[in-house]
C-alpha cells in the first residue's frame, strides 16, 4: 500500500480552498505505485488524483508536470496538472510537495494485442512530437553513467554467469553513442501498467516521473520490451510490427535508427535489469511494495544478444 503519508478530510478540504474545484466528495487512497503518495480525489467538479511527493528531487518536479500540462494541451490522452487560483501546479500538502491531476478513466489491459500495441505505437510517436515544442529539458538520470555505478553496486550480489553477461553488455553498449540518434523528450517507463484501455481503445497514458531527454528510439525499445514479449521473453513479431508499423507512419524512423534498433533493445533491457538488480538488493528504508524480478529482464537481454538477426527483420516498415 502506497499511502506513505495519511490526509485528513479536514487537511484535504483547506487544502483545496487554493484551488477552484469545488467541493471534496470523497477520497481514497490508491494501493499501487511506489515512489509516491497517490489519492483518487472526487469533487463536485470532477475526479482527480492527488499526488504528494514523497522522495523524489524537488528541482525535477516541474519539468514533470510542466510537461503534463504540455502533452495535454497537444491532445495527449494524459493527465491534466489542475493549477491552484494562485498559478501554480505544485502546492505543499502536510509538508511535500503536492499536486492534483485529473483521473483518466480506463484501466491497464496486461494481455495485449497486435491492436493495443499499434494504439500504444502511434500515441508514443505523438507524444515525441509534441514533446518538440517543450521548453524545459532534463537529462536522463538513468542513462549510461548510471548503468556503470549500478552496475558496480550490484556486481558483487550476482553469480558468475551474470556478471559475465553484465560486464560484456557494458563494454558493448559503451561502443555506441547515443547522441547520433534523434532525442526529444522521452516517456521512459511506458510499461503496460502506464497505459490505460476503455474497452479496447486507449485512453490515457500515465506516470511521467521517469520523462527526460534522451533517444526517441530507446524510448520506443523500453516500450517493445514490456508490450511485445512472448511468455519466453522473446519479441512477439506481430505485435512489434504493429507497434513499429504504427509509430514510423507518425515518425519516419532514420536509416541510423534501424541500424541502431537491436543494440537499443539491448540497452532498455539492460536498464531495467540494473534498477530491478538494486531495488532487490538495496531496498529503500520504508519501502512497501515486492521488488521486481530481476531476471526477467536479463533473459529479455539474453535472447536479445541471441536474435539480433530476427530484431533486425521486424523492420517490415
Ligand atoms: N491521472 C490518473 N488517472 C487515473 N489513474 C491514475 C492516475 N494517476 C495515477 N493513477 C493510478 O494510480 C496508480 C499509481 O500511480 P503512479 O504509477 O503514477 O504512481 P507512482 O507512485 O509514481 O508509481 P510507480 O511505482 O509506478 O512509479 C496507477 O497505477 C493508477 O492506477
Ligand atoms: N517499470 C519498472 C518499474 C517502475 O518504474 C519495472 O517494471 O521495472
Amino acid at each position: 500500500m502506497s499511502v506513505y503519508t495519511t490526509v485528513t478530510p479536514e487537511e484535504l478540504k483547506a487544502w483545496l480552498t487554493q484551488y477552484s474545484l469545488g467541493t471534496l466528495i470523497e477520497f481514497q487512497g490508491i494501493a499501487a505505485g511506489i515512489e509516491n503518495t497517490n489519492y483518487f480525489v472526487t469533487t463536485s467538479h470532477g475526479r482527480y488524483v492527488l499526488t504528494l511527493f514523497e522522495r523524489m528531487a524537488e528541482a525535477s518536479l516541474p519539468f514533470y508536470i510542466h510537461l503534463m500540462a504540455h502533452l495535454a494541451s497537444h491532445g495527449i490522452p494524459c493527465p491534466q496538472p489542475i493549477a491552484s487560483l494562485d498559478n501554480r501546479y505544485l502546492n505543499p500538502l502536510k509538508g511535500k510537495p503536492a499536486c492534483i491531476v485529473t483521473r483518466l478513466d480506463g484501466a491497464p489491459d496486461m494481455q495485449p494485442g497486435p491492436d493495443h500495441c499499434a494504439q500504444v505505437g502511434e500515441m508514443l510517436a505523438d507524444l515525441h512530437l509534441a514533446g518538440k515544442s517543450y521548453g524545459i529539458s532534463l537529462a536522463n538520470p538513468r542513462g549510461p553513467h548510471w548503468w556503470r555505478k549500478t552496475a558496480r553496486a550490484v556486481m558483487p550480489k550476482l553469480d558468475s554467469a551474470a556478471q559475465a553477461l553484465l560486464t560484456e553488455e557494458l563494454r558493448f553498449q559503451a561502443l555506441y553513442r547515443f547522441e547520433d540518434l534523434p532525442r526529444g523528450v522521452i516517456h521512459a517507463d511506458l510499461f503496460r501498467d502506464n497505459v490505460l484501455f476503455e474497452g479496447a481503445r486507449l485512453s490515457g497514458v500515465i506516470d511521467f516521473y521517469f520523462a527526460c531527454n534522451d533517444a526517441w528510439l530507446y524510448d520506443l525499445a523500453i516500450t517493445v520490451n514490456d508490450w511485445c514479449l512472448t511468455e519466453d521473453c522473446t519479441v512477439d513479431a506481430a505485435r512489434v510490427q504493429a507497434m513499429l508499423g504504427s509509430y514510423s507512419a507518425r515518425r519516419p524512423l532514420t536509416a541510423i535508427e534501424k541500424g541502431a534498433w537491436p543494440v537499443m533493445l539491448r540497452a532498455a533491457a539492460l536498464r531495467f535489469w540494473l534498477s530491478r538488480l538494486y531495488d532487490l538488493h538495496f531496498p529503500r528504508p520504508g519501502e512497501v511494495t515486492h521488488a521486481k524480478d530481476p531476471r526477467h529482464f536479463q533473459r529479455v537481454l539474453e535472447n536479445h544478444i541471441r536474435q539480433e538477426a530476427e530484431l533486425r527483420r521486424h523492420w517490415v516498415v
